[in-house]
């Protein structure tokens, strides 16, 4: 009997064991197939699938090739296809002219602004123009950030000429409301971007402000307004603060055809400032756009760094616009920006990003009038092209609506 228990005993252990190798071997056999790389390059095709395989294992045995099967008067086997690495295709694109842009632009203007311009008209409106209406006047332009001089001037200016009209059609109150705007706008002033080359060097422009403002997208997007307007272009990736900086900058260079200079992360943006200007000396481009970093973090460092950068641009020849990139959704606190930047750097222009996602469109009131300076283009959307050059009249009419 105990010769019999044994025998059975030792039965079960050898099926045990024999079923657990199956089972093993099953499970090595569904290990997932190496993920495939990041580049795309063109490699062999995988081994055939033989009848009962599941499709998802993976075969790693040679396939069978041609020239192992004897075919009557075969003499050449064809060739294996090689592995090929495959050229980067870049599509040039072709950005949109930038004249008139903000006319086209100007329904996101209105989308957000009309608040500003339609409660003005509202307001105008009423059958008597008493103090409180003046003052909800004055409360409407302080609120869309217009600022508190520029709006008792627009105030004092508007009251005393619809008293002196005496009659107030809703056209006359539009036109007399249109003009004040533009004034406080200020169509006298030169908004053309110094973008020329000079005779023996690009000319140099560089883009600052906090990061985050929109700099970075805002030197790409002004890349596609020049090549637009016939300019050729270099850019410098002189902001080292933020690693993908670098990197956005060149994916939008590459798509209008701009060559990128860029250094390590963290490295030197002086020296990479410089050797922007050079290639663009080397290449005899029309421009050479700079985005710098715009750490806030002293206004020391923040002086050294921009100081540096622009000491030693000028080595090469004179930088031509300095341009301040402000997010107009920041409101006061873009201005307080605006404040330290110019007391460190000479700003010659204004980039007012995001203005599309705000009803606040008084800034630009506001911030030519803290810097005196003027604002020479606008953001109007995450497009590529929704850049437009400033155009007083074009803003006013979209604030006030047509
Ligand atoms: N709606 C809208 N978004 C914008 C506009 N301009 C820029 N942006 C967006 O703002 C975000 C920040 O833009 P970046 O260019 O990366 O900002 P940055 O200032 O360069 O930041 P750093 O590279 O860190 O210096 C992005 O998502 C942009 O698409 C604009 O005019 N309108």
């Amino acid at each position: 009997m105990e010769t019999v228990i044994l025998v059975v005993v030792i039965a079960l252990v050898v099926i045990l064991g024999a079923g657990g190798l199956v089972i093993g071997s099953r499970r090595r056999n569904r290990q997932l197939p190496p993920s495939p790389p990041s580049t795309p390059t063109i490699t062999k095709p995988p081994a055939e699938p033989h009848v009962g395989d599941e499709a998802e294992t993976p075969r790693e045995e040679p396939r069978r090739t041609i020239e192992e099967v004897p075919l009557p008067g075969a003499t050449a086997a064809p060739e294996a296809p090689e592995e090929v690495e495959l050229p980067e295709q870049v599509v040039v694109e072709r950005p949109e002219p930038t004249e008139g842009r903000l006319v086209r632009l100007r329904s996101r203007l209105s989308r957000s602004q009309n608040s500003l311009g339609k409660g003005l008209l509202t307001l105008l409106s009423r059958e008597r123009l008493d103090d409180d209406t003046w003052e909800e006047v004055e409360d409407t332009l302080i609120t869309a950030d217009v600022g508190v001089t520029p709006t008792q001037e627009l105030v004092e200016r508007l009251r005393t000429r619809v008293r002196v009209l005496g009659t107030r059609t809703p056209d006359e109150l539009r036109t007399l409301l249109r003009e004040e705007l533009l004034a406080l706008v200020d169509p006298t002033l030169d908004r053309a971007l110094r973008t020329e080359s000079h005779e023996e060097s690009p000319a140099v422009v560089l883009v600052v402000g906090v990061n985050g403002t929109g700099k970075t997208t805002t030197t790409g997007k002004l890349a596609r307004v020049l090549v637009a307007d016939g300019r050729s272009v270099v850019l410098g990736a002189a902001d080292t603060f933020r690693a993908a900086a670098a990197d956005q900058l060149q994916t939008w260079g590459e798509r209008v055809g701009a060559r990128t200079v860029r250094g390590p992360e963290g490295g030197d943006p002086a020296s990479i400032a410089f050797d922007a200007v050079k290639e663009g000396i080397a290449e005899g481009a029309d421009t050479v756009l700079i985005d710098t970093a715009g750490r806030l973090h002293t206004k020391t460092g923040l002086m050294d760094e921009l100081g540096k950068v622009k000491r030693v641009v000028e080595k090469h020849g004179p930088v031509d616009e300095v341009l301040l990139v402000l997010d107009a959704t920041t409101g006061q606190n873009g201005l307080v920006q605006a404040r330290v930047f110019a007391e460190v750097v000479d700003i010659t222009g204004i980039v007012l990003t995001k203005l599309d996602g705000t009803a606040k469109g008084g800034i630009v009131v506001a911030v030519q009038r803290e810097l005196g300076v003027p604002v020479k283009l606008v953001g109007l959307g995450e497009g590529a092209d929704d850049l437009a050059p400033f155009e007083p009249e074009a803003f006013v009419d979209a604030l006030i609506g047509e």
